[in-house]
């Protein structure tokens, strides 16, 4: 049985006042972390602001991008997974479509990051999906299993244990179009099913959210779908009462 798992990102937004307020509010409602896993994923700089506020053991930090470079050095700009297993990060969100579209984030330099962050004991979140023109082509499945293919050919089958998968169609990201829950359910349950090939308790055990306009008037419907584990929450993260209704829909579709 998976347990579903929840997680916010916050993108580029944010504020120490903003911060204090959402994380208090968070802290204080969220009661439901046996059932639910929980995240929020602010920018780097908030992240030690994030950790000192938070008041709810049962509310995890991750964060939205990490370097490909296991170490330290001269990489300006960058951070590294030390830097975020230091300060308590449990997850980093790779490949989301901003980083692939704005910033020129290949395939390969994904799965590097996400073999850097499977030895530093983070848990990537690897957000894969297609464009409007790519699925209106029809090829929504060969974009999903290209990207994939991509890190299993770097961390293998068995390693999807311990990596979220974010299906994040590039069209339904803060557009407020949402998958239907039927199209979502169908690329869900092709990404499992792809991951099966390679290892059937990978496959089982494996996290698979969905992302793109998630609100609370629709993520009912959507974790109600069988391989539908959870949610990556863009704009609704910010919203304490937005994420947290999300949160108990998770609780309560996988109850
Ligand atoms: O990572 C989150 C996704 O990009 C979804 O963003 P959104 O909920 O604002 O559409």
């Amino acid at each position: 049985m998976r347990k579903p798992f929840v997680a916010g990102n916050w993108k580029m937004h944010g504020s120490k006042a903003m911060i204090a307020s959402l994380i208090n509010d968070l802290s204080r409602a969220w009661q439901q972390g046996d059932k639910v896993d929980v995240a929020v994923c602010p920018p780097f700089v908030y992240i030690d602001y994030v950790q000192r506020t938070l008041n709810n053991p049962a509310i995890k930090v991750g964060a939205q991008n990490m370097a490909a470079e296991p170490e330290y050095g001269a990489f300006t700009g960058e951070v590294s997974a030390p830097m975020l297993k230091e300060f308590d990060c449990r997850y980093v969100i790779l490949g989301h479509s901003e980083r692939r579209s704005l910033f020129g984030e290949d395939d390969d330099l994904i799965a590097r990051k996400v073999e850097v962050a499977l030895n530093a004991r983070l848990t990537p979140i690897l957000c894969v999906g297609e464009t409007l023109e790519e699925r209106d082509a029809g090829i929504t499945e060969q974009v999903i299993e290209r990207q994939l293919q991509a890190v299993i050919d770097r961390v293998g089958g068995d390693a999807f244990a311990d990596i979220v998968v974010a299906y994040e169609p590039v069209w339904a990201i803060g557009t407020g179009k949402t998958a239907s829950p039927e199209q979502a359910q169908a690329v869900h349950a092709f990404i499992r099913d792809k991951i099966r090939l390679l290892s059937a308790e990978a496959a089982d055990d494996m996290i698979i959210q969905y992302g793109g306009s998630v609100k609370p008037g629709n993520a009912m419907e959507l974790f109600s779908q069988p391989d539908i584990d959870g949610g990556l929450i863009g704009g609704a993260s910010l919203v304490a009462d937005d994420f947290l209704a999300i949160c108990n829909a998770a609780a309560t579709a996988k109850g």
